[in-house]
């Protein structure tokens, strides 16, 4: 029994312009120790998927699935119960820092009060372990900025500052919600050295959400590219990152901004993705797919193994294996006619001439994963 298992989880969002699906059917599990990367464009359902998971959405409901955590439904406990679990067994570190730290009191009173919230500890204890793990994630002298308030710390500061007060109670689940937003490329870099830290001593798994399949890449295990509410890719790391089988998980590796390039992004996918009140048929990304036939329009596809062509999710949360390379698109069901014709190159970033070695070619550069840096084409 996996760790986590998500199973079908369905929310939807009732709004003014009618209903929102903004998870659909999503079904995936994480191992205890194992760190898992949720990836995809803003408003494709990462975040109401993660807070789902701990009862934190605010409008939506859950409108079908199981979320079971150490055999258990959460979907089916308390509020009270809930909260118990929130915290100590599986602990959230949100994107926001206006929002996740009180500008009114200081770091280590936050971090103290975490610890406090879950365990009866003396005040000394409490500011002791504190201090402890302001020093785990980073913040230097830990003693004195301890009595630091928020406002008194730098964004990457107050980043490390927020996983402090997820960690206050030694979680066996970390859902990081966006670590790296609006943060410069030396900060973000440091902190996902801080996150490959954490995962590194396996004892604490990690859901990681981000937009950036670089970010996704460097960090983790195995990872799931989301689109408009579903899964379309899964599989591990390597797999996707050398070999995407969904268009649009090659288009997200299109948009890692390539080391030294002078430019945020490479063009990225065109169009948009699908508002959720009105949602194409078929297969949601083919209104934006370059290789989209007649029968994506007609049909949505299944999340096969892209080996055999195979269902991987009839409902359950991974019939055939968590690592199994499994992709919703047509084609590998046989159905496309014309296939998918794309490539990605993976740019060694020492290499100056700008040469790749194709992506069926992976050859040795598994440091082009430790180091990503990637040029993808949709031609
Ligand atoms: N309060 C709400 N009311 C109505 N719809 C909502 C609400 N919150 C989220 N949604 C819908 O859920 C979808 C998924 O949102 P979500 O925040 O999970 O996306 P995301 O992938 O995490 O993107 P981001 O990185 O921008 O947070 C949105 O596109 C939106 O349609």
């Amino acid at each position: 029994m996996a760790l986590l298992e998500v199973e079908n989880l369905t929310i939807q969002f009732y709004t003014d312009d009618g209903v929102v699906r903004a998870v659909d059917g999503v079904s995936y599990e994480i191992e205890a120790g194992e760190t898992v990367g949720l990836v995809g464009e803003s408003g494709a359902g990462k975040s109401v998927a993660s807070r789902a998971l701990l009862g934190l959405l605010e409008d939506g409901e859950v409108v079908a699935g199981e979320v079971r955590f150490d055999g258990r439904n959460l979907l089916e406990l308390s509020s009270a119960r809930l909260r118990e679990i929130r915290g100590n067994e599986i602990a959230i570190a949100f994107q926001d820092a206006d929002a996740a730290l009180n500008p009114a009191y200081t770091v280590g009173e936050q971090i103290a009060e975490a610890i406090r919230a879950h365990e009866t500890v003396t005040d000394t204890a409490a500011r002791e372990r504190s201090i402890a793990l302001l020093e785990r994630v980073g913040i230097p002298e830990p003693a004195s900025r301890y009595t630091d308030y928020p406002h008194q710390f730098s964004s990457g500061m107050c980043q490390r500052a927020i996983i402090a007060i997820a960690l206050a109670c030694d979680p066996d689940l970390l859902i990081v919600d966006e670590p790296t937003r609006g943060l410069d490329v030396t900060v973000q870099a440091q902190l996902l050295e801080l996150l490959e830290d954490l995962s590194a001593d396996g004892e604490m798994a990690i859901q990681l959400v981000s937009h950036d399949l670089g970010v996704v890449a460097d960090q983790c295990e195995r990872v799931l590219v989301i689109y408009a509410g579903k899964i379309v890719e899964r599989g591990p790391v390597e797999d996707l990152f050398y070999e995407p089988k969904h268009p649009y998980t090659a288009g997200l590796l299109a948009s890692i901004p390539r080391i030294g390039d002078g430019r945020d992004r490479l063009a990225s996918i065109p169009g948009r993705m699908p508002t959720r009140v009105q949602r194409p048929t078929g297969c949601q990304f083919h209104p934006r797919c370059p290789y989209a036939e007649a029968v994506c329009a007609r049909r949505d596809p299944e999340l096969v193994d892209t080996a055999t062509g195979t269902p991987v999710d009839d409902g359950e949360p991974d019939r055939e294996g968590p690592t199994t390379h499994a992709a919703a698109c047509h084609e590998h069901t046989g159905d496309l006619e014309e296939g998918l014709d794309y490539e990605v190159r993976i740019v060694d970033s020492t290499d100056d001439d700008g040469c790749g070695e194709s992506a069926s070619d992976p050859g040795d550069d598994s440091a082009a994963v430790d180091n990503p840096s990637h040029e993808g084409e949709l031609r």
